[in-house]
């Protein structure tokens, strides 16, 4: 791997991407995004730089390309924001909030909003930044955005959050920072579905109150205000059938020492919420055996396994892991260093770093959160053969459900709708038709040779419900980019170096919507 950068880097110009070296200590998550960029820059270089074709002299041909390379990687726009609220006891208080749009190479931005005490501005760039690439890698048509607002919200109250809510909207909306055609925000960790009701609410009624499209600024909304059916469970989906298709690849999984399949391969879980929870219970249904969970309060180990369902009811009762009765409290140091066979990280970012990459056992690992692994942890981790699922494609599941709900409420009418009764009559009509040519041919009366589905087609026959859409379109989504992955991986000679080969799959499709559109008044 490391001559191939080199190669690049002999051949590369001035840029203003910085050299992809390794830290020698961990480094925070904006410039792990950053190094991750440059690392795929500089391999896709001479590429790119041919791709332009042969009549124009090379210097002006890599200068091009250089010049392109370099408007991909920073922030575009960012607004920061500081707003008053009255708190429930009367008092005052200053909440702070920001929205990175990385890119605007696509229209509108995309992606989702944090709220959480522990983050800074330049977290939510990063986060901004590695939306561009997880768009581009599944190829969802939006450029990146992400926002933060610098609260925990177990402090704050429902009506004091609805509060917080709307005036960020309104904060937002006043800068052109949201809008279906501008800017398009969604749940990410610490936010609800009910948030995003109050979002496209707060819009419609106040900028928005003239655009038809209005409701179509917001994803992940409730049913009743627009949202998309299947959204709940669609980053752990997106992870299990991400996953699945690696758990297929004998030569991947060979290298990492584990034979294909799920059945009774073990896996722990790091975080029980929208990510943690449903990749628990798919991988569980898939055959697999949780044997340990954690979140903030506390961790649960059981080599037995841990039954997700049953967990997830004693959760909802409980509003904790600790004392769930299939499962002892964990006791040792840390449980993503137990021993297992898959690890999903799905809580948050940088989680295995320097300090405590040694200690982890786990083959596989799938990145649920964002930037759980950092740079030099990553490295280690490749070096030591595991096979690490990066976030940008791994939890992708959230945005391209997000695309969904977005084209459905610009289209104005829900997956299926137009075709439902169509379908089935349809359907109905074929299996009439076969049984009125069979009754012919064997010259008997009519009904005498009833012809009914399949199971299997009994349950299609009524078409496609917007569930199914929703989840075909993900698993659709999802295995051409496990292919991306896979060719690129190997193009570029990669070895287990999947992240690598994500964001090549994503610059490389983003630079082209440069090249081939040209730079306005550039
Ligand atoms: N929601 C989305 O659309 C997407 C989210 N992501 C990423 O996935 C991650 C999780 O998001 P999401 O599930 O939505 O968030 P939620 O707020 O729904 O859940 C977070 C979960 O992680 C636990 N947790 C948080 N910090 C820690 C920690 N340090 N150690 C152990 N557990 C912890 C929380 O525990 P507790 O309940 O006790 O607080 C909770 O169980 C984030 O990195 C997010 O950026 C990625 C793609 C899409
Ligand atoms: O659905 C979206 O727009 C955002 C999802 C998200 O926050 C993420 O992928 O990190």
């Amino acid at each position: 791997m490391r001559s191939v950068y080199a190669r690049a880097l002999q051949t590369s110009l001035t840029k203003s991407y910085t050299v992809a070296t390794l830290p020698d200590g961990d480094v925070g998550f904006r410039q792990s995004v950053d190094q991750y960029y440059d690392r795929a820059a500089l391999i896709l270089e001479d590429r790119l730089v041919e791709s332009f074709g042969d009549r124009t002299p090379e210097r002006e041909r890599r200068r091009k390309v250089n010049g392109m390379l370099n408007i991909i990687k920073p922030c575009n726009t960012f607004l920061s924001m500081t707003f008053p609220i009255k708190r429930d006891n009367g008092d005052y208080e200053l909440i702070t909030a920001w929205r990175a749009q990385h890119s605007h190479h696509r229209k509108p931005c995309k992606g989702g909003i944090i709220f959480s005490d522990k983050i800074d501005a330049e977290y939510v760039k990063a986060n901004a930044a590695l939306t561009t690439y997880k768009l581009a890698c599944v190829g969802v048509p939006f450029g990146g955005a992400h926002a933060g607002v610098q609260i925990d919200p177990t402090k704050y109250s429902d009506v004091e959050l609805e509060k917080i809510v709307r005036r960020l909207t309104i904060e937002m909306a006043k800068r052109s920072f949201i809008g279906p055609a501008i800017d398009v925000p969604a749940p990410d960790l610490g936010a609800t579905d009910l948030m995003m009701s109050y979002m496209a609410d707060t819009y419609k009624s106040t900028l928005g109150h003239m655009d038809l499209n209005a409701i179509a600024t917001v994803t992940a909304k409730a049913i009743s205000q627009g949202g998309i059916r299947g959204r709940d469970a669609a980053i752990g989906l997106g992870i299990y059938y991400g996953l699945r298709t690696f758990m297929k690849e004998a030569l991947y999984l060979s290298s990492v020492g584990l034979t294909p399949g799920f059945y009774n391969k073990t896996f722990i879980v790091q975080g029980f919420g929208h990510v943690g929870l449903h990749t628990a219970k798919l991988l569980h249904s898939a055959g697999a055996r949780c044997i340990g969970v954690e979140e903030v309060g506390g961790a649960i180990y059981n080599d037995e396994g841990i039954n997700p369902d049953e967990l997830e009811e004693y959760y909802k009762e409980h509003k904790t892991l600790v004392g769930f009765p299939g499962a002892a409290a964990y006791s040792g140091d840390s449980i993503l260093e137990e021993e297992c066979d898959i690890l999903c990280p799905c809580a948050t970012h940088d989680v295995i770093h320097s300090g405590n990459v040694g200690h982890i056992k786990a083959k596989v690992i799938a990145e649920g959160a964002n930037g759980p692994i950092t740079p030099q942890a990553y490295q280690v981790l490749l070096e030591s053969n595991k096979l690490v699922l990066p976030d940008l494609f791994i939890n992708s599941g959230a945005v391209i459900v997000s695309y969904l709900e977005w084209l459905k409420n610009i289209r104005h009418v829900s997956f299926g709708r137009l075709t439902f009764k169509y379908t089935k009559d349809t359907n109905y009509m074929l299996l009439d038709s076969v049984q009125k040519s069979l009754e012919r041919i064997f010259g008997r009366k009519p009904g005498s040779i009833p012809v009914t589905p399949s199971e299997q087609f009994g349950k299609r026959i009524a078409g496609a419900s917007e569930t199914d859409i929703v989840y075909s379109s993900l698993e659709y989504t999802i295995e051409n980019a496990s292919r991306d992955l896979m060719s690129n991986a190997q193009k570029y000679d990669l070895g287990l170096d999947l992240r690598t080969a994500a964001y090549i799959t994503a610059l490389e499709k983003i630079f082209e919507v440069y090249k081939e559109a040209g730079l306005t008044l550039a």
